[in-house]
């Protein structure tokens, strides 16, 4: 299966981040169950590193929400709803951020905000590990605001499944504060824009998990994903642009710089972030 492509030449993907990565078996574009679905991601496998593998096989049930799948390997049973209150032993306003990368942002978060609470959804394995290693830094961190030395952070919770599953039915409805939506894979390639994870249908499945006040936040260094981005969000039912029609936000002060950023910064591009509120 072919990557994004050579003509994104900012931010890449985390196969080639890590060499060891290799596809999956397998057709990798289409969901085989909703056969009109194109996958947003490459199945892949990987190699994790000492570090990720030690944290993966010491603490990963400390973090990892262990979801029941149904057709394949990172779908989300029908059968199955997350249940926030009794995973986290509290209720708390919720945070899901999707494609969380290597972690950076919503171990920031939850360092920084130990009265919400946080989810990483990511498909990618050595990045589900690497949030798990930084999330330990963070939460031994004496200097990050609301760090716990010597403690793991509890506001923090990952899922390694396809988020467009979780938003469709995994989710209860209106369950969620904010869904971040950071740096995108772009599929630069307009043979590949049916893989783009921000669609109309992916703003019925935000809609559906936001809770009414709550707020989807968005941000890309690819300029025509960005105008995209914005287009779907303007016209989507159950939102309203907190900039007005067309606006832009400010860059959002809780966005840490990640590796995905900083490599599109350097390339010389700008960053887009958006802001909706849920209607
Ligand atoms: C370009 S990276 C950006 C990572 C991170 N947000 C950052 O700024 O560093 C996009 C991430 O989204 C993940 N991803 C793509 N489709 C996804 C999906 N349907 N569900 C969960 N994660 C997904 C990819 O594996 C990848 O790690």
């Amino acid at each position: 299966m072919r990557r994004p492509g050579p003509d994104y030449p900012g931010p890449v993907p985390n196969s080639e981040q890590n060499p060891g990565a290799t596809p999956a078996p397998g057709d990798d574009t289409v969901d085989p169950r909703h056969h009109r679905r194109p996958l947003s991601y490459v199945r892949r496998t990987a190699r994790l590193t000492a570090g990720q593998q030690k944290a993966w096989d010491t603490r990963r049930q400390r973090y990892l929400v262990d979801v029941p799948h149904e057709h394949r390997e990172l779908s989300v049973h029908p059968d199955w709803r997350f249940d926030a209150a009794a995973e986290f032993g509290r209720s708390a306003p919720l945070v899901l951020e999707i494609g969380t990368g290597q972690g950076e942002c919503i171990v920031h978060a939850a360092a920084t905000h130990p009265e919400r609470d946080h989810l990483a959804v990511e498909v990618y394995r050595p990045g589900v590990a690497q949030t798990i290693v930084r999330a330990g830094h963070a939460g031994a961190e004496p200097s990050v605001a609301g760090g716990n030395p010597g403690h793991e952070l509890d506001n923090l919770r990952i899922m390694q499944v396809d988020a467009a599953e979780l938003l469709g039915h995994g989710l209860p409805e209106a369950s969620l504060d904010e869904l971040w939506v950071f740096f995108p894979d772009p599929w630069p390639k307009t043979r590949h824009h049916k893989r783009r994870l921000v669609t109309p249908a992916f703003a019925e499945l935000a809609a559906r998990a936001i809770r009414p006040g709550g707020r989807w936040r968005l941000a890309t260094d690819w300029a025509e994903y960005g105008e995209v981005m914005l287009a779907v969000a303007d016209a989507a039912e159950g939102f309203r642009n907190a900039h007005g029609p067309g606006g832009r936000a400010p860059r959002f002060e809780g966005r840490v710089m990640t590796s995905f950023e900083r490599k599109g910064l350097d390339a010389g591009r700008s960053v887009t972030d958006l802001e909706y509120v849920r209607l």
